[in-house]
């Protein structure tokens, strides 16, 4: 099998409205960020399979023969996506030794890489190579770190294996899939996603394969055209949780209380309708004050059902008090219990308003910055590599996207394999 060296990218993504509703079939609007993940693969000869992860301090390398006795039955179709294959995830974990309530970082994501390795290349010869991901997203923070890296992920396994076209040519500089390559790159990004998250909506993987704004209901993407500039400020809590046990936290609650909870997700699912009606509304008329104030009482409104949810932390609501004490509106953003939250700047926000709330933000111990929105969704990208002094390899193309604090995510680490 014939695998060159390429790069591939995902965004990251805030969700407007919706996070834990969408799981159970309401709507969600999310939105991708200017902040990536990369990957990077290489072709070797060395007879084994590396994964380097900067990001999460883990590098890992199999044989070839090793991962062959992990394949002794036929997987499925590549370009026929399945339910998640039980049977592989079990002899995945037995491989590298994760017990089943194991939930840490390394651990899912070796095990999402290995099995997407595997199931796209299990059925013919496995090739040897080298795959580095590193990103500009905090990892588990709520914007969608899990979904930019299954997305990368895909995409680079897709086209390594030949499901779907091969890299750039030499003079372009970056290139997107067509529809029917994206919604297969989506797909096996889902997969990637049910093994970190368990029970995902998709809503993530979607904003990651497709970027800009889009509404998401029930696996239904429709990507929104039209929609207005927003400003908004992300702050992140630094609080570490983990999506997969919040999710599974709002679904007990949902058993338990079904009642009480019920509403409380159709509540949700109205504020995320209301909220796409009234950006449609700012694109075809003019915007006026009363416009934000709606968008601002969706926020608060929103926020109180997400605390009702289980998934609020004393962090968050210093973020909102911080906030609201500026006058401005501030929610979680993503799975919460910690991780980020959003808070929306109407345009005459002065300046000096935001430089404060972020100090202030930054004084409680939070990273917190204000970030554009509505980036590229996944893409292929053709970047010349220099190495620098100290062995690192610079990538010209990345630095130029990266917008704040994490500069150096942007440095490829020097390869250990
Ligand atoms: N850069 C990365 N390198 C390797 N693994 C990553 C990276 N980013 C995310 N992951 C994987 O994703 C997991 C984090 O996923 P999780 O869903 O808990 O958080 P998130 O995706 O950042 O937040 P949310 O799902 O709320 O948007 C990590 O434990 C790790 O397994
Ligand atoms: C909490 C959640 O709704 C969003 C996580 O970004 C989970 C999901 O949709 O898969
Ligand atoms: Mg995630």
């Amino acid at each position: 099998m014939q695998v060159t060296d390429f790069y591939v990218s995902a965004p990251g993504k805030a969700i407007l409205h919706g996070e834990h509703a969408v799981v159970h079939g309401k709507v969600a609007l999310a939105v991708s960020l200017n902040l990536r993940t990369y990957l990077r693969l290489k072709a070797t000869t060395s007879g084994k399979v590396c994964i380097n992860l900067p990001n999460i301090d883990t590098f890992l390398s199999w044989d070839l023969s090793q991962l062959k006795q992990l394949v002794t039955y036929f997987h499925g179709k590549r370009d026929e996506v399945q339910r998640l294959d039980a049977e592989l995830v079990r002899r995945l974990r037995e491989f590298i030794g994760v017990t089943n309530g194991n939930l840490d970082t390394c651990s899912m994501a070796t095990l999402s890489f290995l099995y997407l390795y595997l199931s796209l290349f299990g059925s013919g010869e496995l090739p040897s190579l080298t795959l580095t991901v590193w990103s500009e997203l905090p990892t588990g923070a709520g914007l969608g770190s899990s979904a930019a890296y299954s997305v990368c992920l895909a995409a680079a396994l897709l086209c390594a294996s030949g499901a779907i076209p091969p890299p750039l040519k030499e003079w372009e500089h970056t290139a997107r899939w067509c529809q029917e390559e994206l919604e297969l790159i989506n797909s096996w990004a889902f997969q990637g996603e049910m093994i970190i998250h368990g029970n995902p909506s998709g809503v993530d993987n979607a904003v990651g394969t497709w970027g800009g704004m889009l509404r998401f209901l029930a696996g239904k993407i429709i990507p929104l055209s039209r929609v207005p500039l927003l400003r908004i400020l992300l702050t992140n809590t630094k609080v570490p949780r983990s999506t997969k046990v919040l999710v599974a936290g709002v679904k007990d609650k949902i058993n338990k209380f079904p009642s009480i909870m019920v509403p409380v997700l159709d509540s949700v699912d109205a504020i995320s309708c209301t909220c796409e009606k009234v950006l449609s509304e700012m694109t075809c008329e003019p915007i006026t004050g009363e416009h934000y104030n709606i968008l601002e009482e969706l926020i608060d409104i929103n926020q109180h059902h997400l605390n009702v949810m289980g998934v609020g932390h004393p962090a968050l609501d210093r973020l909102c008090q911080v906030t609201l004490a500026k006058g401005l509106h501030s929610k979680l953003t993503g799975a919460g219990g910690g991780g980020c939250g959003i808070t929306l700047l109407r345009p005459e926000t002065d300046s000096l308003i935001v430089q404060s709330t972020v100090q202030e933000l930054k004084d409680c111990g939070f990273d917190c910055w204000e970030t554009s929105i509505g980036g590229p969704g996944v893409q292929l990208l053709h970047l010349k590599g220099s190495t620098t002094s100290n062995g690192r390899i610079f990538l010209q193309g990345v630095l130029t996207s990266c917008t704040f604090q994490s500069l150096h995510f942007s440095l490829l680490p020097e390869e250990r394999n």
